[in-house]
């Protein structure tokens, strides 16, 4: 269903392939403090250990399941539980990324789980869950290869193989039982919900009937009778006979579109003006359905949908200003990536290093990741969760929860500015050339800090200050000479 099951904000962090018992201490270190609803986690379940000569243990290994066994690189079930306690106990919520529309692809025989189950792709044999070949739906596909061949065929689309993947068959009461037993096992383990990965390649009807089977919420932690929020990944750019919307009935669905536009506004390539009615107005789903987000650990590696448009951590400033947008404006359930940095290798428009995988040892073991005196990450840990401009917008999205936006105000170009309700104001400089104004602010008269240029702290602020008037208008300015192109007070940030 839709509701995030979380009253601590709306804004999840997708700590991509970090360990449970670091997400474990990320909760209470900072998450919990910073107002942040929930944590999508990397698939915790077991995958196979992919070794070849170049691409060794990729991050996409974690998307070939090999059994429904609570272990991976993260951590086994017992650092899961561990993790999903603490986290519950400060009030962030879990998501695990769920992979069930298939198992593995093709590997040599011998070819192990990452916790030590066997598996044969040839054959279809999963012992580990078990699967077995009358599981899987070669007999409903009919492409040559048994792989998807054709986008505009909605049958092959969820029938055929997801890139040579063995495509599970999720019409079978044995597939959903097992499947609903795994889902079901997180949910007792006290998770809120899921990403559920590849939606697009699943039937809605199929999908409907395993949410339905899914256990009310573990009543620990949660009200009695609350269902798991589920937000679908669908790949949807227009074009292709399975859409979006054709899942929203299921629960909340990605919208693609979204980060897509804004990187091509924030880059030039379309006037900030225009963003006053972004949402609806530009034909994406409806808000109540919809998880928005800058970019995912898909899509920024330059496929997967949005290709050069998309913002990522490599352009910081575009990425600060689309991020301080996305929290600041009230369309969508927002979704923050946090990553990790990785030698990109661009031949012809393509990085043949897409595939690296999470910051190891010699031994392939995930290292956790440590922090700075300013808290920042250090390392390839990239944190965008923990950089400040990012980090206070989570605040001020919950501080401004439940209203809309108003008095927009913009120069016609690349300068805007909004009100949330009267309890929030975001301005954005995306010009060559100054911002100076005296703007609408719609907060009540006094004197607050800008939360991207630094904190509240012991009542004063460390970075700008902005007084606003009794008539809740203030003189506002973001300077080209500046690090960042926004400005955002709230009811929280005053003195
Ligand atoms: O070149 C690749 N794949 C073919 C092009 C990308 O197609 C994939 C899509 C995909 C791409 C575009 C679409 O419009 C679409 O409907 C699906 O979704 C996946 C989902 C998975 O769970 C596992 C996968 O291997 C894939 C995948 O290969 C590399 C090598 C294998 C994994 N992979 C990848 O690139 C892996 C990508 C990947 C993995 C996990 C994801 O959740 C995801 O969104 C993409
Ligand atoms: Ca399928």
């Amino acid at each position: 269903q839709w509701d995030s099951n979380s009253d601590n904000g709306e804004v999840i962090v997708h700590l991509f392939e970090w360990k449970w018992a670091d997400i474990a201490a990320e909760c209470e270190n900072f998450l919990g403090p910073k107002g942040f609803a929930g944590v999508q986690t990397s698939p915790p379940n077991e995958y196979v250990v992919a070794m070849q000569d170049v691409v060794k243990r990729p991050w996409w290994e974690r998307y070939q399941p090999v059994s429904y066994k609570i272990v991976s690189r993260s951590g086994d079930e017992n650092a899961f539980k561990d993790m999903v306690q603490r986290c519950n106990a400060v009030g962030v919520r879990i998501y695990p990324d769920a992979v069930i529309n298939h198992m593995t692809g093709g590997w040599p025989s011998g070819t192990p789980g990452v916790g030590g189950s066997s598996f044969d792709s040839g054959s279809e044999d999963y012992p580990g869950v078990p699967f077995s070949g009358f599981d899987f739906n070669d007999g409903n596909c009919n492409s040559g290869s048994g792989s998807i061949e054709n986008y505009q065929d909605a049958n092959q689309v969820r029938n055929c193989k997801l890139s040579g993947l063995n495509d599970l068959n999720q019409g079978t009461e044995y597939v959903r039982s097992m499947i609903m037993g795994y889902m079901n096992h997180l949910i007792d383990i006290g998770v809120a919900g899921f990403r559920v990965d590849a939606c697009k390649h699943m039937w809605p009807g199929d999908l409907d009937v395993i949410f339905n089977g899914l256990n009310d919420l573990n009543t620990n932690y949660f009200p009695a009778g609350s269902r798991p929020m589920i937000f679908q990944e669908v790949i949807d750019q227009g074009g292709e006979p399975v859409t979006a919307s054709q899942y929203t009935g299921l629960g909340r669905v990605t919208e693609f579109k979204y980060g897509l536009s804004l990187g091509s506004a924030f880059r030039g390539n379309n006037k900030l003006t225009y963003l006053s009615n972004f949402g609806e107005g530009w034909g994406f789903l409806p808000r109540a359905y919809s998880l928005v987000f800058v970019d995912n650990h898909d899509n920024q590696r330059g496929h997967g949908g949005g290709g050069d448009q998309i913002l990522t951590f490599r352009t910081p400033r575009w990425y600060k200003m689309a991020t301080a947008f996305t929290l600041g404006w009230p369309y969508g359930y927002t979704r923050i990536m946090s990553s990790y940095n990785w030698p990109q290798d661009i031949q012809n428009g393509h990085d043949n290093n897409d595939w690296i995988g999470p910051p190891h040892d010699s031994n392939y073991n995930i290292i956790s990741p440590t922090f700075g005196a300013d808290g920042a990450c250090q390392g390839d840990w990239v944190c965008e969760h923990r950089w400040r401009q990012i980090t206070n917008m989570v605040m001020f999205r919950k501080v401004v929860h439940g209203t809309d936006s108003n008095d927009w105000w913009d120069n016609g170009n690349n300068q805007i500015a909004f009100c949330r309700g009267n309890k929030g104001f975001l301005a954005i400089n995306n010009e060559s050339y100054d911002l100076k104004q005296t703007l609408q602010t719609c907060l009540p008269a006094g004197t607050y800090c800008d939360v991207i240029s630094g904190n509240v702290s012991g009542g004063s602020c460390t970075g700008k200050s902005v007084t606003v008037g009794s008539d809740g208008t203030a003189y506002i300015e973001i300077l080209t000479s500046e690090d960042d192109g926004v400005l955002a007070i709230h009811a929280q940030s005053k003195v």
